[in-house]
């Protein structure tokens, strides 16, 4: 589910994709479309956002792990966050941001992912843009499926 203020809520659908190779960083990849009624000139599978990046895992101070995330979009905006690992929960809380002259003004993003129940994934992502104060602007739950 996806919206923010002054944007209608709607449904996507995503699928993500993480590779590993055996070394601390996971590949990852992200790719949206449109699961609403038609809307905006859109359709039912019309393409969405899509990221891409890696995600480092390091270990932390008492034990636990840091994970660093480093996001790729390709509308002018790179994200690094470097956030925490606790149990099956990632909080990704610190965010640095750049973007181009000619993105959409967004200053800062906040996540939170963690596997719930059957396994799935579940995440939340906040977002500071257009002089906006952070506020949702996505979430879902996605199942797992392995090639
Ligand atoms: C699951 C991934 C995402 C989906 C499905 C998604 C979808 C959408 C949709 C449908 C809109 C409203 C229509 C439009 O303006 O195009 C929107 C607006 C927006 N999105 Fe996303 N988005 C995603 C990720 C992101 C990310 C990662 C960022 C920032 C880094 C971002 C920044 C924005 C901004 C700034 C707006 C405009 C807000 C406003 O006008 O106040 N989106 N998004």
């Amino acid at each position: 589910m996806g919206g923010y203020e002054d944007i209608e809520g709607f449904h996507y659908g995503q699928e993500i994709t993480f590779a590993a190779d055996g070394r601390p960083a996971l590949g990852y990849v992200s790719h949206t479309w449109w699961a609403d009624e038609p809307r905006d000139g859109r359709e039912p599978g019309s393409p969405l956002a899509t990221e891409t990046g890696f995600w480092r895992v390091q270990p932390g101070e008492d034990g636990g792990s840091v994970v660093e995330v480093t996001l790729a979009h390709p509308f002018g905006i790179a994200e690094i966050y470097v956030g925490t690992v606790t149990g099956t929960r990632v909080d990704l809380d610190h965010n640095v941001l750049i973007r181009t002259a000619t993105a959409r003004d967004v200053t800062r993003s906040v996540r939170l992912y963690g596997i719930v129940e059957g396994g799935d994934l579940a995440y939340a992502i906040d977002m500071e843009a257009e002089g906006k104060p952070l506020q949702s602007h996505l979430s879902a739950r996605l199942h797992r499926v392995t090639d």
